[in-house]
């Protein structure tokens, strides 16, 4: 699988198509033909197979199959789960289906649907929205007692195939055979464990549809990540490496500053300066030798102030990327600084946590930005930076990391369990991860790293998904044999060189 595309770029390639000639009802036989093949190569031809038929396209991809299937001399029943189909091309379908299949009403059909040794999912496919309703939940009952081999046609019903929600009572399959390319929400947490084995196949439409779209997806995979790592010359000294300065930290949040700079430090980084409170330095100096550090300026509170911007920018003119924001805190003067940061730095900014919480009331200074700037925003970060609310951008996430990106000139890392790196140019999804992320110093671990990828000179889409993927690798392997629940922020980083190891020596 090399791409992913969105509901609506497939919509616009399935429309596309018609310009090179293949229309939408031929389509839909391309379609119900790979679902039929995959239906045969499960069944025999004692096999009682049943296709769950829905009113619009899934259904009819669904009915099509069934002819080709009774065509075969295999015996499918179809379940009619919502009515009669009921666009033109389902009816069609509906029309035209081979007098030989036996076609139930679901009411009617409840014991028949549990008793399926193939149970073919064609009830929703990218039409799907909302949650499922009442009245077909009986059906969805029936299909999670049936023990058969069950396949999903395009997409398993009650899964959305833009955001990867899902109704915990949706169809959960063996295989789901999806078309021209995988759909988005089939990568994307929860509806990745609905699935099963996804597999995508042709259905005729011309690669040259996708070109007039907006990027499409590419999962960003240890192939990208292995070919995105920079050589390290054998004579590289300290300097050759970069230089991260790191504005972090705060006398609440302390151990924020430390993570993002432990994990700077273990991927690849020359040298690394924290620019901090003074009692951040003091706390972590005594067991964090590696790095050098600057005491900042503070309110009475340990926050740090505006007036330390002159410092900073003096000290970035020797570095080589300016990570602000773990454990820095919110205040007026945290909004301040932020600013001046970003409309004077000329190395690239990574901008994490409260650093993105202080550029949000003065978000449009972005566009005064010297250098490159990477967000890495979570989704209420992410809401906060579109200010819309987090269900919003839970529904569009990849839509609001991308017009955010757009509209600013900024590379946006939005991190969750599924994360993506987007630019106005590309958009990369990495899936790599564990619950034993979902911890308290992750994203500065993040930001540390990506900060760091910066500042070894990779381009900033690139260490942002590298950074991605880095993190979520680390802490599948830093939980081998190892519960999820245990795994703590400081296990990731010690597995982090053993990472990169096996990284640089992969095939
Ligand atoms: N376009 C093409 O060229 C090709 C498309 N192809 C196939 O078509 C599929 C897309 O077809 P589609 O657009 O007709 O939508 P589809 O997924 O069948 O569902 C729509 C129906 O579901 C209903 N419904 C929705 N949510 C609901 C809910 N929560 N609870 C209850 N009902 C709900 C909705 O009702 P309504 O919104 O009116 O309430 C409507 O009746 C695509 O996945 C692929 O398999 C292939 O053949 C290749 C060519
Ligand atoms: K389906």
């Amino acid at each position: 699988m090399d791409r992913i595309l969105t509901v609506e770029q497939m919509t616009f390639c399935e429309h596309e198509a018609e310009k090179y000639g293949v229309s939408l009802a031929q389509l839909m036989d391309n379609a119900a033909a790979q679902l039929a093949e995959v239906i045969a190569s499960n069944s025999s031809a004692s096999s009682k197979i049943v296709l769950l038929i829905g009113k619009g396209n899934n259904g009819g991809d669904g009915l099509v199959a069934a002819n080709l299937l009774a065509e075969q001399g295999l015996k499918p029943a179809v379940v009619l789960c919502c009515g009669e189909p009921d666009t033109d091309l389902s009816s069609a379908a509906y029309a035209r289906l081979d007098k030989s299949v036996e076609v139930l009403k679901a009411e009617n059909a409840l014991d028949f649907i549990e008793d399926a040794d193939v149970l073919v999912d064609c009830i929703f496919g990218t039409g799907f929205h909302g949650s499922l309703r009442e009245n077909i939940l009986p059906v969805f009952r029936a299909c999670k007692k049936c023990e058969g081999m069950k396949i999903a046609c395009n997409l398993p019903s009650g899964v959305n195939a833009r955001n990867g929600q899902a109704d915990k009572l949706s169809f959960k399959a063996d295989v789901t055979v999806t078309f021209h390319r995988g759909k988005l929400g089939l990568y994307l947490q929860p509806a990745v464990d609905f699935c099963g084995e996804i597999l995508v196949k042709d259905i005729g439409i011309d690669e040259r549809c996708e070109n007039t779209l907006y990027p499409v997806i590419t999962p960003f995979d240890v192939v990208k990540a292995r070919a995105s790592l920079p050589f390290r010359p054998a004579d590289g000294h300290k300097g050759t490496f970069g230089k991260v300065v790191s504005v972090a930290g705060s006398e609440s949040y302390i151990g924020a500053a430390g993570l993002s700079a432990m994990a700077a430090m273990r991927t690849g980084v020359g040298l690394f300066e924290l620019c901090t409170a003074k009692s951040v330095v003091n706390s972590l100096s005594a067991g964090m030798y590696e790095c050098t550090y600057s005491a900042m300026k503070t309110d009475k509170d340990g926050f740090m102030v505006a007036e330390n911007a002159e410092t900073i920018l003096k000290k970035c003119e020797k570095a080589s990327s300016l990570l602000i924001g773990c454990g820095l805190g919110h205040t007026a003067e945290t909004e301040k600084l932020v600013a001046e940061l970003i409309e004077k730095a000329e190395i690239p900014i990574v901008l994490d946590a409260d650093g993105i919480n202080s550029l949000c009331p003065n978000i449009d200074v972005l566009l005064k930005k010297k250098s490159t700037v990477i967000l890495t925003p979570h989704p209420a970060e992410l809401a906060r930076l579109c200010g819309v609310t987090v269900g919003e951008v839970m529904s569009d996430r990849l839509g609001f990391a991308y017009r955010l990106s757009e509209k600013y000139g900024v590379t946006v890392l939005a991190k969750s369990a599924d994360t993506f790196a987007v630019d106005g140019g590309k958009v990369y999804l990495c899936t790599e991860g564990t619950t034993a992320l979902a911890k308290g110093g992750s994203g500065d671990m993040l930001a540390g790293i990506v900060s760091s990828y910066v500042a070894q000179g990779f381009d900033a889409l690139d260490a942002a998904a590298l950074g991605s993927f880095t993190l979520g690798s680390t802490a599948l392997l830093a939980g081998y044999k190892r519960s999820e629940r245990g795994i703590i922020a400081r296990d990731v980083i010690d597995a982090l060189p053993r990472f990169l190891y096996d990284l640089e020596n992969a095939d």
